[in-house]
């Protein structure tokens, strides 16, 4: 998957990225710039997971990655390889009253032992009701139907969140094996971080649109500190809070700047009356 939106940079880039995106920007329609100069690469095999506060981008990122924004047209850009599969966190399996059964023959082409690995994995009775399961049960026939066929790039968004333990972890394994036996790579935006240590190779920290760091989970100081090392958790909610506290000074340092000076004449518009001369 490649997108890049700056040629220059594009001829310099190399082929051994399984994600490529270079310069990349977009707007939702009639607001300012959100994401700027965007670039993220990762190799085959690479397990990135996608961290930021609420309303960092992560969502829209992947979106835009899936091909399910448009970006503005007055910029150049490229998508070489069409073979991700975005897997949403809002969007439930199927029509209500559909069994899973029917629900995955519908699939065409897809491997009939993976077909059984998935199910197994995934703990799914074929004569479940859609509208009689529970949201658990239900995510997990729509991973399933998403798992089925083969994927270079997968992107997840926040999509664990129904499931119980044992099944997110079973997931989170069969990820592993999917990037080191086929290559396959993953980005994954979660506030989720239990079990996240040593399952990703990547830490992409998200900041207003912004890629603020990429980083090798192997090369994170905080994480790797011998005797002392923090948790995931404790990594990114620590780089959450300094980005909240800089906001909120920024914030302050805003309310604290001299506002226009008052009209004090007795002929000036006030906020209950205005002056049309
Ligand atoms: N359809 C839209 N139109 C305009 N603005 C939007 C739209 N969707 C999202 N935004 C804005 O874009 C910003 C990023 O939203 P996004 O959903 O990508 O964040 P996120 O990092 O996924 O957040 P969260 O962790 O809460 O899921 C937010 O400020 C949001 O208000």
């Amino acid at each position: 998957m490649r997108f890049c939106f700056n040629p220059a940079v594009m001829a310099t880039v190399g082929d051994d990225y399984s994600v490529q995106v270079s310069g990349l920007q977009f707007s939702y329609p009639g607001q300012a710039p959100f994401i700027a100069d965007f670039n993220l690469q990762l190799k085959p095999g690479s397990r990135c997971l996608l961290v930021g506060a609420n309303g960092s981008g992560k969502t829209t990122l992947l979106r835009i990655l899936a091909g399910k924004h448009m970006w503005p047209a007055c910029l150049s850009w490229r998508l070489l390889e069409q073979d991700s599969w975005l897997c949403w966190r809002n969007t439930l399996a199927g029509g209500l009253f559909s069994r899973a059964h029917d629900l995955w023959s519908a699939v065409e082409g897809a491997d009939p032992s993976r077909r059984e690995q998935l199910i197994g994995l995934l703990d799914i009775d074929l004569e479940w009701r859609m509208h009689k399961v529970s949201d658990g049960q239900r995510r997990r026939v729509q991973i399933c139907m998403g798992l089925l066929q083969l994927y270079k790039v997968l992107l997840l968004d926040e999509i664990t969140v129904d499931l119980d333990v044992v099944a997110r972890m079973d997931l989170l394994s069969f990820f592993v094996t999917e990037c080191e036996e086929r290559g396959a790579t993953v980005v994954y935006a979660t506030h989720i971080f239990d079990g996240l240590e040593t399952w990703a190779t990547h830490l992409a920290h998200v900041e207003d649109g912004k890629l603020k760091g990429l980083y090798k989970m192997n090369e994170i100081p905080e994480l790797c500190a011998v005797g002392k090392s923090k948790t995931l958790l404790q990594v990114v909610e620590s780089w959450l809070r300094k980005e909240r506290e800089a906001q909120l000074l920024r914030e302050k340092d805003e309310l604290s700047r001299p506002t226009k000076p008052l009209v004090t004449s007795p002929w000036a518009s006030s906020r209950h009356m205005a002056y049309y001369r």
